[in-house]
């Protein structure tokens, strides 16, 4: 198999990371390329046993899928770098936010079979939350699936529904962990140090991780577990919902999603 990736930034390199750790690719099945940061992806040619080139020819030559990893804002120069090597075989993958696949297909200039997937940065620890969405002309798409898999789970959605899993799984990770800084920080402002503020906060992390992941029980079965009857938890949670916590994010969502509706409308 021959996957080349145009882009080898944060969410590139934790796919490809996350398919080499879990021995799905080879790491000489992987070519990588980048818009001038060479040393970047030197390192991961060094590290991993990557193949990189800046060779179009060479890159597209044989391919069986183009990830497309670059920033919407730069898909048309990669369409420029593309567009004359792409062969009949090779289907196109987008992790870009709001590139609609017509989008995509008209930039390529060709019908060649293309799939969305919006991932997130957990495919580096194999725990990615990632939407798929295909063009009809899609055909054998379990071997996609599987790639995908490689680095977490996967739902199926109509192309229209990835504004909703951009904003919800995407960009969520990045809300999730602003929450943490805050409550880091409100620790600090509580009395504790900063040494002692991450350290709290990173274990109470992973310990609730671990809990959703391991207990079985729902997130509000676990949140009433905690809380006693005239305790403190519920005095904290009554502030928290005075505070409109559920409005923040909901507000926090549609932002998200109103973004990749105005990238998929070309507003740069
Ligand atoms: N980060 C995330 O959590 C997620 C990101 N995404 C999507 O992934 C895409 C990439 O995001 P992210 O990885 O964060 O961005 P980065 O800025 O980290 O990486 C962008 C990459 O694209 C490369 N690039 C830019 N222009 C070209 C070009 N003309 N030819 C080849 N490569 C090019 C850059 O090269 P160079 O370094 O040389 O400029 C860089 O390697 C975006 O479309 C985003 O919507 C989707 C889900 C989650
Ligand atoms: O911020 C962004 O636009 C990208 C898409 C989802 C996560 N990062």
């Amino acid at each position: 198999m021959k996957i080349t990736f145009y882009g080898a930034g944060n969410m590139a390199s934790a796919i490809f990371i996350g398919m080499i750790e879990n021995q799905v690719v080879k790491p000489e099945e992987i070519f990588l390329t980048s818009k001038s940061n060479k040393e970047k992806i030197l390192f991961f040619k060094e590290k991993l046993g990557v193949n990189v080139a800046w060779d179009d020819k060479e890159l597209m030559e044989d391919a069986d899928y183009v990830i497309l990893a670059s920033k919407p804002q730069n898909f048309p120069e990669v369409a420029d770098r593309i567009r004359d090597h792409i062969e009949e075989k090779t289907k196109v993958i987008s992790v870009m936010a709001g590139t609609q696949i017509n989008t995509i297909q008209t930039e390529l200039g060709t019908n060649n079979p293309v799939a969305r997937v919006m991932p997130n940065t957990n495919a580096m620890v194999q725990h990615s939350m990632s939407g798929i969405t295909y063009s009809s002309n899609f055909k054998d798409r379990d071997e996609l699936v599987e790639l995908m898999e490689s680095y977490g789970k996967i739902v199926e959605v109509e192309e229209d529904e990835m504004h909703n899993i951009t904003a919800a799984t995407g960009s969520g990770s990045a809300f999730l962990y602003y929450i943490y800084e805050k409550y880091a920080e409100s620790l600090i402002e509580l009395g504790f140090s900063e040494q002692q503020a991450m350290f709290l906060t990173k274990n109470l992390v992973i310990g609730a991780g671990k809990m959703v992941e391991e207990s079985g029980i729902t997130f509000s079965e676990l949140r009433k577990n905690i809380t006693s009857k005239n305790g403190t938890t519920e005095a904290g949670l009554e502030a928290l919902d005075g505070d409109g916590i559920r409005k923040i994010l909901t507000t926090t969502l549609n932002a998200a999603k109103n973004r990749s509706e105005e990238i998929s409308r070309g507003e740069n």
